[in-house]
């Protein structure tokens, strides 16, 4: 474990995808390039945007513009809340696939369920044939909860690659990710670090003490180590750097189990049963 070199997972059609990659949720435009290129600059190989950020353009740019080979980064967006009709679905897929000029986007998200707005079975119908048609590498889902994903198994063909769910230490979605496991789906842990409000956890501090690492990089060497695939979001580049220095060293299983013992069912974000906000 010497090297720090980031671990890929493979998606259950064979795409690889990298285990950590940088989230870019209230990067404003203007910043957004910088941030991505000190994020490749510093190792990262993996980028998680959304149409609601506003900012897939700077995102396309700093890839563009980074010198990488594009087969080498991978680049996941999601489709806006207001574009779940299937016809705006396929225009939502076009714009963002400009926005980002990447050819191919590799992983295009639902980015929620919106079980009150219109049927995600239909945009997810809408997804499926602009991935066949090859304009999407994977397709995945976001904030579906077990009774979105069965309704969606269960009329669809093609399985979602990831469900890009809110998961920390605080809100840890055992079941949910067990039903992801079960289906061949990996789980995605959005807000890894719960935005930061387990910074000053005193077991986190503890563990981190114990294996000389910061309380960040502890946190999301436990995600890491529970199989999901991670994307924390700095606008420093030391931060975005720190964080992703954690792939030469281990936790323990007794420290992996304190960790464990945080659940505290405590969601910061939207609860997805409920959640039907549209943009204008
Ligand atoms: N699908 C969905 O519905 C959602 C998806 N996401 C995705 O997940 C990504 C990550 O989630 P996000 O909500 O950003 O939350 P994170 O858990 O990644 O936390 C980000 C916050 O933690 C701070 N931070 C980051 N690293 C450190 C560090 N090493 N030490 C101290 N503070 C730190 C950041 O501040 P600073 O920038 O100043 O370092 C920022 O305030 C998003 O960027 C987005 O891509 C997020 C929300 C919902
Ligand atoms: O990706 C996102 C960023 O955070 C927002 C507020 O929690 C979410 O609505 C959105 O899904």
């Amino acid at each position: 474990m010497a090297d720090n070199t980031i671990p890929s997972l493979d998606l259950n059609n064979g795409v690889a995808i990298p285990q950590l990659g940088f989230g870019t949720y209230q990067i404003a435009p203007a910043d957004t390039k910088a941030a991505v290129l000190a994020a490749l600059e510093a190792g990262y190989r993996h980028i998680d945007t959304a149409q609601m950020y506003g900012n897939e353009r700077e995102v396309g740019e700093a890839v563009r513009e980074s010198g990488i080979a594009r087969d080498e980064v991978f680049v996941t967006s999601k489709l806006n809340n207001n574009a779940h009709d299937p016809a705006a679905a396929v225009d939502a897929v076009a714009r963002s696939t400009e926005a980002l000029d990447l050819g191919p986007i590799d992983l295009y998200l639902v980015h929620w369920p919106l079980p009150e707005v219109g049927d995600y079975v239909d945009t997810w119908r809408a997804l499926e044939d602009r991935y066949a048609a090859g304009a999407l590498r994977s397709i995945g889902v976001s904030n579906f909860q077990r009774s979105h994903l069965e309704r969606l198994l269960a009329n669809t063909e093609v399985v979602p690659a990831v469900n890009q769910i809110e998961a920390h230490p605080y809100f840890q979605q055992t079941p949910l990710r067990t039903f992801n496991r079960e289906h061949g789906i990996v789980t995605e842990a959005w807000a890894p670090i719960a935005q930061g409000a387990v910074l000053d956890d005193p077991v986190l501090a503890e563990i981190a003490a114990e294996v000389g690492r910061s309380v960040a990089q502890v946190t999301l060497r436990w995600h890491i180590q529970r199989g999901d695939v991670i994307f924390p979001k700095s606008s420093s580049p030391a931060r975005a750097a720190e964080n992703s220095a954690i792939f030469d060293f281990e936790l323990s299983a007794a420290q992996s189990a304190r960790i464990d013992a945080l659940d505290a069912d405590r969601r910061l974000g939207p609860d997805p049963d409920t959640f039907n906000w549209v943009p204008a």
